[in-house]
């Protein structure tokens, strides 16, 4: 019942399968909050860096994610989303390669991820909500009726990835992302808490052959499925 009133879809996978991106066209589309329960993570590591807590002390931080000092807005005129952490703007910063490298170590840490679980949930609200993230349909909202995991090959990944970097002016290699991102889904898929796997009832869906129109209309077939099947209420 209580899945009816406050749905959560979850979008799970790995970097670059396109999870943020067909995040926020489905929440445009339903009018739904989005939880981009990565960008908790990117600031994490980057608040580590401000505190000088190195990066896999997990006793110094647990208590930097029980109070982790940030904020998630969005302009009202332009819909576009703002992370501010202990005041300051952080919304480029987090999404540098290197804060992703910083956010999947400390996210490795079983208590680390224990002390972030309240704050996730709390984006549940009497609204509906999209939850992104590796471990979101396994953990976090296990009870979601819709659970959807995102694939595609490293290699269009970190292609993907090159564009967006090299559009804001960064200086990265393909190559270099390529191991990046080997990396990370290395550490991610291997961890010993939450591990990046689709869960049980997850649908995957890989997009290595697929633009992001592609795969939100894709995600949109598969949301009419789950109400046609009484999972998720008619949208409106
Ligand atoms: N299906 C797609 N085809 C090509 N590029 C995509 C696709 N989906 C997303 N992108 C682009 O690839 C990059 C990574 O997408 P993003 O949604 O941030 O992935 P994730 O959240 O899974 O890391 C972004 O620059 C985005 O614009
Ligand atoms: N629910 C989550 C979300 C992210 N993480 C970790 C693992 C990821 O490599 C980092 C960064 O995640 P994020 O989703 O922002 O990364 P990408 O946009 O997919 O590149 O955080 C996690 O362990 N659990």
């Amino acid at each position: 019942m209580q899945a009816l009133l406050m749905p959560v879809i979850t979008v799970d996978g790995p970097s670059g399968s396109g999870k943020g991106t067909v995040c926020r066209l489905l929440a445009d589309k339903l009018g739904w909050d989005v939880l981009d329960s990565g960008a908790i993570y990117r600031v994490l590591s980057l608040a580590a860096l401000h505190h000088q807590i190195a990066l896999d002390n997990e006793e110094g931080l647990v208590p930097l994610a029980a109070n982790l000092d940030v904020q998630f807005l969005v302009d009202s005129q332009t819909n576009a989303g703002k992370v501010i952490l202990e005041g300051e703007d952080v919304t480029t910063t987090i999404r540098n390669e290197e804060v992703g490298a910083a956010a999947s170590k400390v996210a490795a840490l079983p208590r680390v991820r224990e002390a972030l679980l309240r704050r996730q949930r709390a984006f549940r609200t009497e609204n509906g909500l999209i939850a992104d993230g590796r471990d979101m349909g396994t953990v976090v909202f296990q009870d979601a009726p819709l659970k959807i995991y995102l694939t595609a090959s490293a290699d269009e990944r970190a292609r993907r990835r090159f564009v967006e970097l090299n559009t804001r002016g960064l200086d990265v290699t393909l190559s270099g992302l390529l191991q990046d991102i080997q990396a990370r889904d290395e550490r991610d898929m291997n961890r010993a808490v939450a591990p990046l796997v689709p869960a049980d009832d997850a649908i995957e869906l890989d997009t290595s052959e697929l633009n992001a129109q592609q795969v939100f209309d894709k995600v949109i077939t598969l949301l009419d499925i789950a109400i046609s099947e009484g999972k998720l209420p008619k949208r409106s």
